[in-house]
């Protein structure tokens, strides 16, 4: 099975349409104000629209209200909803209930025990993703170029699919699959020419890199 590559933090055209064309599995809208990568639900439903198909567009919340959630989902086609907040399994369960959509929970990692989790979430979330803790008073839950250690995954069994994120990029995301045993990874940071600014090179960079060819 080829890598799965999720490219997160798609605010532009030449970012969208760069993800599509190098083949991304998913692209991902950050719905969260706070975040320099954060997208308007209009702007996202446009660059959705470039592309017939394509990429699973995952919309990516911090501890959603259902409102928000709802609000969003009227306006953009989302096929998969990331959970990257403090939401509990039942809360993922009910989002999950209510929308009638895949979730992805994103899991903060820094040592084995982090990894107790993903028991409480594998029956209610159909992915996870496995992320760096963010930096203690930082301003995001996520997207901050830091890594794990990847070597925390090896040999885990995780009973759904998941993607390894934290400070990968083009030139770390092949060691970094190997050395986790990854079935797939996410980027933000790593594709960035600037704080929140996608670079199209480094896109097809990261995807080229993760697939090895
Ligand atoms: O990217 C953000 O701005 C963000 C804000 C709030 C919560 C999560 C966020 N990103 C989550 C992602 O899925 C990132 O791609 C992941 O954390 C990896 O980021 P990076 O280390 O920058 O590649």
């Amino acid at each position: 099975m080829p890598v799965e590559v999720k490219i997160c933090g798609i605010r532009d055209a030449g970012a969208m349409d760069a993800a599509v064309a190098a083949g991304a599995d998913f692209v991902g809208f950050v719905f969260f104000p706070p975040s320099p990568r954060a997208v308007a639900p209009g702007d996202a439903a446009a660059l959705s629209a470039r592309h017939a198909g394509g990429p699973v567009r995952v919309g990516l919340f911090v501890d959603p209200t259902d409102d928000a959630l709802a609000a969003i989902l009227a306006e953009v086609p989302l096929g998969l909803i990331q959970l990257h907040g403090e939401e509990t399994p039942a809360r993922a369960a009910a989002i999950r209930a209510r929308f009638g959509l895949p979730v992805m929970k994103a899991l903060g990692i820094a040592a084995p025990e982090d990894l107790a989790a993903v028991d409480d979430f594998a029956p209610v979330v159909d992915r996870f993703l496995f992320d760096a803790k963010p930096p203690p008073g930082g301003p995001l839950p996520g997207g901050n170029a830091q890594s794990f250690e990847w070597q925390l995954m090896a040999g885990r069994t995780i009973p759904k699919p998941w993607l390894l994120a934290g400070g990968l990029t083009p030139a770390n995301v092949a060691e970094a699959i190997r050395t986790a045993r990854a079935p797939g990874v996410d980027v933000s940071s790593g594709v960035e020419r600037a704080r929140g600014v996608k670079d199209p090179g480094l896109i097809r960079d990261f995807i080229v890199s993760a697939r090895g060819r």
